[in-house]
């Protein structure tokens, strides 16, 4: 199995790292790594990773800024994502941290980085462990900030 990991200088934190850093504490995979400018630059290097690189999951590690143009940029990306994924058939994990989800530096690292490892768990999950994700179903799982946890009657 391969995961591919894209990520951007943009982010003001090393995404790409930390989830190498969290796939290879969960599997034994071999890992492709791709950086790229900005988020919009994401689309086509998660296809590559997919079509020239044969990864069998990409994580698409990104950070939209806080002002309008880059979340117009982010929504774009996303598409992007969206459309790859139905072009090669493959999950395609959009990670994205965005800027003003944070009060300041410290918390926005924080957040980074947990979303980062979680989401890292997800793609093992995807590719190697498909029944835990079935056993998770309901939960209200969040990648980042606490769960929501199911809701209850
Ligand atoms: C306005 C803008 N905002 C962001 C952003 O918030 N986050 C990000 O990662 N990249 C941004 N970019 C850069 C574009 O995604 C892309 O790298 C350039 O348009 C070059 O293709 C741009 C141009």
């Amino acid at each position: 199995m391969k995961i591919g990991v894209c990520d951007t200088t943009f982010s003001r934190v090393n995404m790409g790292a930390i989830a190498i850093d969290e796939l290879r504490r969960h599997a034994s995979v071999s890992i492709e790594r791709y950086t790229v400018p900005g988020v919009k630059d994401l689309p086509v290097a998660a296809k590559k990773l997919i079509e020239e690189r044969e990864c069998d999951i990409v994580m698409a590690l990104g950070m939209p800024g806080g002002v309008d143009k880059d979340k117009m940029c982010a929504h774009e990306a996303s598409q992007g994502l969206i459309k790859a994924q139905l072009m090669t058939n493959t999950h395609i994990i959009e990670v994205f941290v965005h800027e003003d989800e944070a009060k300041n530096d410290n918390e926005l690292a924080w957040l980074a980085e947990r979303r980062t490892r979680e989401h890292a768990e997800n793609a093992v999950r995807l590719i190697l462990r498909p029944d835990d994700l079935i056993k998770m179903a309901g939960t209200g799982q969040r990648q980042g900030f606490e769960d929501a946890g199911p809701a209850r009657r």
